[in-house]
């Protein structure tokens, strides 16, 4: 069975849902959010006699903590908590929940205490979550360094105290979690930048509530079943021209390896035949490794195909944007990767005619690329990737991938998507261009564009994680070794979609 894809909603979406769902739930949303974490921690600390330590904070995060602490303490557990700011100060919920930790005969410490000489069984971190407003700094940053430096297993309650939730940047100092228990749906900063880092195992609780009900989800996190639609089996009758040309533009001098990688890459995805344009006039008319692809000049290849991708070692002479400008005047689906993102970046023309397209175009950048694009600095895009790749995908009328861990997705339809898979082997060089290697080969094959950009995105990590699995990796793993992880997971996944 596919696991579905779960909603993922920014905060104010959240804080929408609650505020909806608040008034009539019973129990109250921070008994089961309490509740929940109990059982996820149970799970936890199987084997791990002892005492567990909870730090909880000034809001609604240290109201969900005191509720898991008075559960334990009720089933006869040993626990600690420790809270340093005012009680009278809590809000309305984790002012009860303080309450009742206390009536069950609580105890809380004002500081942290020193670690039982066996070790905590669990640190849990319910200091802030989704309304961390600002920079962690004194005595809350010196526990979050403390509590990080505690071994054995540490939960973070929603968010990892100090993760900004929307965008997965760390406010000064931020819990490092073996495991997040969140709430109600996925929340972008959990997913991408940091939050991965941060969050260790991610689980969502939904305490009863259905989002989507509340409020139609904004994102959905990438899944197989979103794509599984094109998980058609081979007809014994099959023949190429039924899987499409992918036609690939780059190569200037020196630069051949990145569309020959790409080539491979649309081969592996399936593709019938592969076209591979090299600008350079001295590139070999053969891939000895693959002589499967059909090497042209770029000018030629450009009049092929049913799907292009043009950027990989395109570089940006005249010669370059000539060839773009081509591609952008063709009628078939375009993915616009490397140089094909700097020379747009730099000429009003060329990203004019990319915005006026009728046919579809994908962008892919990496963050530096999508800085170009959207004139602003690598580091203004990581501050919000989110907003960052919905503003390229409306500014450019197109289709957006900002790569990186927790690559995202956005659509013209303003529909965006996160994406889970994929590991730091493949910060190399040349897996970019796998990817727009992949990205062409699934739409030459006529996936429809949103299927194929999200299948592409999808299966690039999984491959990578493959291959991670197999030992290969993450030190030393390599793009040219990626293909051939994507076409076994593709088959496997075909195979296990007919059979259910
Ligand atoms: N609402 C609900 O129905 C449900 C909510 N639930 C739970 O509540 C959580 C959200 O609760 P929340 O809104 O109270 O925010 P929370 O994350 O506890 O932090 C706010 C407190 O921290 C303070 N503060 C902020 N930044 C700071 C900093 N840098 N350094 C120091 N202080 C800082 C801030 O103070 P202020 O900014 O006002 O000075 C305020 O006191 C949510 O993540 C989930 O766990 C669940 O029970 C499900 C139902
Ligand atoms: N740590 C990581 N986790 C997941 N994916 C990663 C990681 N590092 C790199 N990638 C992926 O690898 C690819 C790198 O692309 P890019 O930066 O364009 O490389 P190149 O230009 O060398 O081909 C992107 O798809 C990116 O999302
Ligand atoms: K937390």
């Amino acid at each position: 069975m596919l696991q579905s894809s779960q909603p993922i909603y920014p905060v104010a979406g959240i804080r929408t849902i609650e505020t909806a769902a608040m008034p009539t739930a019973k129990p109250p949303l921070m008994e089961r959010a309490g509740r929940a974490s109990a059982e996820e921690a149970v799970r936890l600390m199987i084997d791990r006699p002892g005492a567990l330590l909870i730090a909880c904070g000034p809001g609604n995060n240290g109201g969900d903590g005191f509720v898991m602490a008075r559960h334990f303490l009720q089933a006869g557990r040993q626990v600690v908590v420790a809270f340093s700011g005012d009680t009278a100060k809590l809000p309305g919920d984790a002012k009860k929940a303080w309450e009742a930790w206390r009536d069950a005969g609580g105890e809380t410490l004002s500081d942290l205490p020193a670690a039982p000489p066996e070790g905590w069984a669990l640190v849990v971190d319910a200091l802030f979550g989704i309304g961390l407003q600002r920079p962690i700094t004194g005595r809350y940053a010196e526990w979050i360094r403390a509590l990080n430096a505690l071994p054995g297993p540490r939960m973070s309650i929603d968010v990892p105290s100090g993760l900004c939730a929307d965008t997965g940047r760390v406010l000064g100092v931020a819990f490092r979690a073996t495991h997040t228990v969140t709430f109600i749906a996925l929340k972008p900063g959990l997913l991408t930048l940091d939050g991965p880092d941060h969050c260790g195992e991610l689980v969502v609780k939904r305490l009863d509530l259905d989002a989507n009900a509340f409020l139609p989800a904004p994102g959905w996190e990438v899944r197989p079943a979103l794509f599984a639609d094109q998980f058609t089996p081979r007809r014994l009758n099959a023949h190429k021209g039924l899987f499409g040309d992918a036609v690939i533009i780059g190569g200037a001098p020196s630069m051949c390896g990145a569309p020959l990688l790409a080539g491979r890459a649309a081969l592996r995805a399936g593709a019938g035949r592969v076209f591979v344009g090299l600008l350079d006039p001295r590139a070999p008319a053969v891939d000895l490794v693959q002589p499967e692809l059909m090497i042209r000049s770029a000018e030629h290849a450009l009049s092929e195909g049913q799907a292009i991708a043009i950027g990989p070692g395109l570089g940006r002479d005249t010669v370059a944007a000539d060839l773009l400008r081509q591609a952008l005047a063709s009628d078939h689906a375009l993915v616009l990767d490397a140089d094909a993102l700097n020379l747009i970046a730099d000429d009003d023309t060329l990203a004019g005619a990319a915005t006026r397209r009728h046919a579809p175009v994908v962008l892919t950048p990496h963050p530096a690329e999508a800085a170009r694009l959207l004139k602003c600095s690598p580091d203004q895009v990581q501050q919000n990737r989110l907003d960052a790749v919905i503003e390229l995908s409306r500014r450019f009328d197109a289709h957006a991938v900002l790569k990186g861990h927790g690559s995202l997705i956005a659509h013209p339809n303003g529909r965006w998507l996160i994406n889970r898979s994929g590991n730091p082997g493949m910060s190399a060089a040349g897996m970019g261009d796998v990817l727009t290697g992949l990205l062409a080969g699934l739409l030459a094959q006529r996936w429809p564009i949103e299927a194929a950009i999200i299948g592409a995105v999808h299966l690039h990590g999984a491959a990578a994680d493959l291959l991670l699995a197999k030992g290969i990796g993450p030190i030393g793993m390599s793009a040219s070794e990626l293909p051939d992880a994507v076409r076994i997971l593709l088959n496997q996944w075909v195979a296990q979609h007919h059979r259910q």
